[in-house]
């Protein structure tokens, strides 16, 4: 191969065009007539023959001669001349992103391929990628081209990691990486220069619509086709990988759906968990810094209690010095009172020698003695000054010790305040999330009530607002609801619980609250309450009275109902005959009692009025019935329907608020004749209860609403239409443990029973001239 391309070769050779449009038939020629822009680049001769020389060197570390590459050649003439080199290069660019550039040979489009060497163009590629002008494009990105050569600053690095909450999966490391990856352009005219297509304008390549129509059909829960380009784009538009990719991270469900609601849920999943990390992270500080704080006050002690010993052991030694000064004062007293006394009177003669009382040896060493006792005494009292000042340092080291300790102990508690608020905040805004999921998913919310215990003697504890340990023989087992009232929460608080739920009824949603629980266990005190202390029951009725008359442009009317369901009868509890009984009738999804009565209340005289009323034919009917109240299911219902003069919007809401019969089983009521009946029947009732929501649970096709006439006539409640709340009524003392526990599994196994987004029972009716 020789260097012979001249100037005027480079001239007189046509473009590369041309040449191919003549060597290939086939659709590619035309394609590449209709997008070749290859330009030839004007080089020094010195730089012409450099070039020349690389590639020569570059063919021969190949092992490939001129001839080889001509044998393999498709194209290439036979009478061109081996030694013609034309320098017009041209870059071709795959739609992979591979840029070829090519340069023409003896009338053959040769290009370097890094396993082969050098090679001819392949003619399959002409219709794979375009013929690009190499300098425009270079031009339009090269800033992008600039900045990657410029060293990236380090915190770029922390930049391109960071974390992200995918469903199933948690909190996942992202990472940006630098890879390559194609990317689709269009070559503006007006600046001459080659752009990224926007991502909308990419959709509606042929190209592209094709392969996200794939990924559509593989994965129907994905709807979002902006998404799915942006993820072909990251996959270099392989669609296999696309959709491996979403099956990995949202696993099957994928396949059949994944609307608007679930992501929603998702990035509420996301918001829950990480304020979940954070509360435990608070939670976590809080327990550490109690702990140090435990610490601190246990170090305070022990210093407050040297500081004592010390105090005392000063004091003693005072004493102790006072007490040898005394002594010693005593003494040298006693030695000069002796040395003054005179000598006694000589005494009568007698026959033995006289004996000295003190003799002068035996006085200087008293002296000796008092003499010595003085000078230790004196050591003494040196020692003990000592020890009293080191004792003074030390205790006056102790003491601001312990203001400092003092001073960290305030600053600590005023730290764990802060801690204990930011907790309780996250806490809160935790719950509120955790709402707007529940009612995202239509679950049933679950509260608990524990009733108090008379004699005060309980087996149930409450960690938490909405926990409850149940001791059973030393074992604790530990339940979790929504919310848990412990026996001190007030009939406020309980309403307070249900008032976010109780609101949306007249808005036209259905709500419904049931009481379940063991006799006695506090139902309904819960539901109707006392005189002074009214339930749910009359607090929700009044709140959304109160609610209605508020709203000034929306006429409401609002009417009560009160059915009792006794032995699987309905008796209407309103009505003049309340021991008739009454049917159901199903007409699509409504379920209606016909002929039950319905009673207008607008004030909460009247409320009170017609409820006393239900109340009073309940005590009728059951005294007539010979049972007493808690042996049936109560029903409460007002009808809250709202007429808004300007839009013309009407709703149309439910609220059901039903006091169940006791849950307790035959067994334990030892139950014979009518009462064995009337258990029957609420067994049979409770049972139909259960199976509804195992269903629910089990999201089987079939639910058996109408096995009971609890169950169907709670059927709109519970079947997607409404939000429904259930409180679990228990009682705390040891001969209702059986009971109580069972009622907690109860509330548990319906709490994951999901009734989907409630739905909003309104009409748009003309407005109101
Ligand atoms: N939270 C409470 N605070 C004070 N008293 C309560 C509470 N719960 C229940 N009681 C009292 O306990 C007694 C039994 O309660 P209640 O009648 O509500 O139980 P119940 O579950 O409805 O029983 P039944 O199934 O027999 O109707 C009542 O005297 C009630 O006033």
């Amino acid at each position: 191969m020789g260097s012979g391309a001249s100037k005027k070769q480079l001239q007189e050779t046509p473009r590369g065009t041309s040449e191919v449009k003549n060597s290939s038939t086939g659709p590619s020629s035309a394609i590449y007539d209709e997008t070749s822009s290859g330009r030839e680049i004007g080089l020094s001769k010195a730089e012409e023959d450099e070039i020349q020389e690389e590639i020569e060197r570059m063919a021969q570390r190949f092992n490939r001669t001129g001839e080889d590459i001509n044998d393999d050649s498709v194209a290439v003439s036979s009478t061109a001349q081996t030694d013609e080199v034309s320098l017009a290069f041209e870059s071709f660019l795959h739609k992979n992103g591979t840029l070829y550039t090519c340069f023409t040979q003896n009338g053959t489009r040769l290009y370097f391929d890094e396993e082969r060497g050098l090679i001819p163009f392949p003619q399959e590629l002409y219709n794979q990628g375009r013929f690009i002008d190499v300098q425009n494009w270079l031009t339009s990105s090269s800033d992008s081209m600039e900045n990657a050569l410029v060293p990236e600053p380090s915190y770029m690095d922390n930049e391109r990691t960071s974390g992200f909450y995918l469903p199933g999966k948690g909190m996942v490391t992202t990472y940006i990486f630098e890879e390559r990856t194609n990317v689709c352009k269009y070559f503006d005219s007006h600046s001459g220069a080659w752009l990224i297509l926007p991502l909308q304008w990419e959709m509606n390549l042929d190209f592209v619509k094709y392969r996200v129509q794939q990924v559509k059909e593989a994965l129907p829960g994905i709807t979002d086709y902006k998404e799915i380009t942006a993820a072909l784009r990251q996959c270099n538009y392989n669609t296999d990988e696309v959709i491996s990719v979403y099956l990995a991270i949202f696993g099957e469900s994928l396949e059949n759906s994944f609307d608007d609601q679930s992501f929603e849920e998702t990035f509420l999943h996301r918001d829950l968990f990480e304020r979940d990390s954070r509360i435990e992270s608070l939670n976590h500080k809080l327990q550490e810094r109690e702990k140090e704080v435990e610490n601190l006050q246990v170090r305070c002690r022990c210093m407050q209690e040297e500081n004592q010993r010390l105090t005392h052991m000063t004091q003693f030694l005072h004493a102790r010095v006072a007490e040898i000064e005394a002594e010693q004062e005593r003494i040298l007293e006693k030695m000069k009172a002796l040395q003054r006394t005179p000598p006694p009177p000589p005494p009568v003669p007698a026959p033995t020698k006289p004996k000295q009382l003190f003799e002068p040896k035996k006085l200087s060493r008293l002296s000796k003695a008092a003499r010595d006792l003085n000078i230790s005494n004196q050591q003494l009292k040196a020692t003990v000054r000592l020890s009293l000042s080191e004792f003074g340092q030390h205790i006056s080291k102790l003491g601001s010790v312990i203001l400092e300790l003092k001073d960290f102990e305030l600053g600590s508690t005023k730290e764990i305040e802060e801690l204990r608020t930011l907790y309780k905040r996250e806490a809160l805004e935790r719950k509120l999330l955790y709402n707007q999921l529940q009612e995202l998913r239509g679950n049933i919310r679950v509260f608990c009530r524990c009733r108090p215990d008379p004699q005060g003697l309980t087996l149930v504890e409450f960690p938490s607002d909405d926990q409850i340990i149940v001791n059973q023989n030393g074992s604790k087992k530990k339940f979790q609801f929504d919310h848990v009232f412990a026996p001190r929460c007030t009939q406020e608080d309980v309403f307070d619980g249900t008032l976010p739920i109780i609101k949306s009824c007249v808005d036209g949603y259905n709500i419904c609250i049931l009481a379940y629980g063991q006799t006695g266990s506090g139902k309904t005190y819960t539901m109707m309450g006392t005189e002074d202390k009214p339930g749910v029951n009359i607090r929700s009725i009044r709140e959304l009275l109160r609610i209605c008359q508020e709203r000034e442009k929306i006429k409401y009317t609002t009417k009560i109902s009160m059915l009792e369901i006794y032995n699987e009868t309905i008796k209407d509890l309103l009505s003049k005959n309340p021991s008739n009984s009454l049917d159901i009738r199903t007409q699509g999804k409504s379920v209606t009692v016909p002929g039950l009565t319905e009673i207008v209340v607008s004030t909460e005289a009247d409320i009170k009025d017609t409820v006393a009323l239900g109340e009073k034919n309940r005590t009728v009917a059951s005294t007539k019935m010979n049972t007493e109240s808690s042996r049936s299911h109560l029903m409460v219902m007002l009808h809250v329907n709202g007429t808004d003069s300007i839009s013309g919007v009407v709703s149309y809401g439910t609220l059901t608020l039903c006091d169940l019969a006791g849950s307790e089983r035959i067994s334990k009521t030892e139950a014979t004749g009518q009462r064995l009946v009337e258990a029957a029947a609420i067994n049979k009732s409770l049972t139909a209860l259960g199976q509804v929501f195992t269903a629910l649970k089990n999201n089987t096709l079939h639910v058996p609403y109408r096995n009971s006439k609890l169950t169907h006539l709670l059927q709109p409640s519970l079947s997607g239409n409404a939000k429904a709340c259930v409180f679990v009524n228990v009682s705390p003392d040891a001969k209702s443990l059986g009971e109580t526990l069972s009622s907690l599994q109860f509330g548990s196994s319906i709490q994951q029973v999901a009734l989907g987004k409630a739905t909003q029972h309104i009409v748009h009716a003309k407005p109101e001239k």
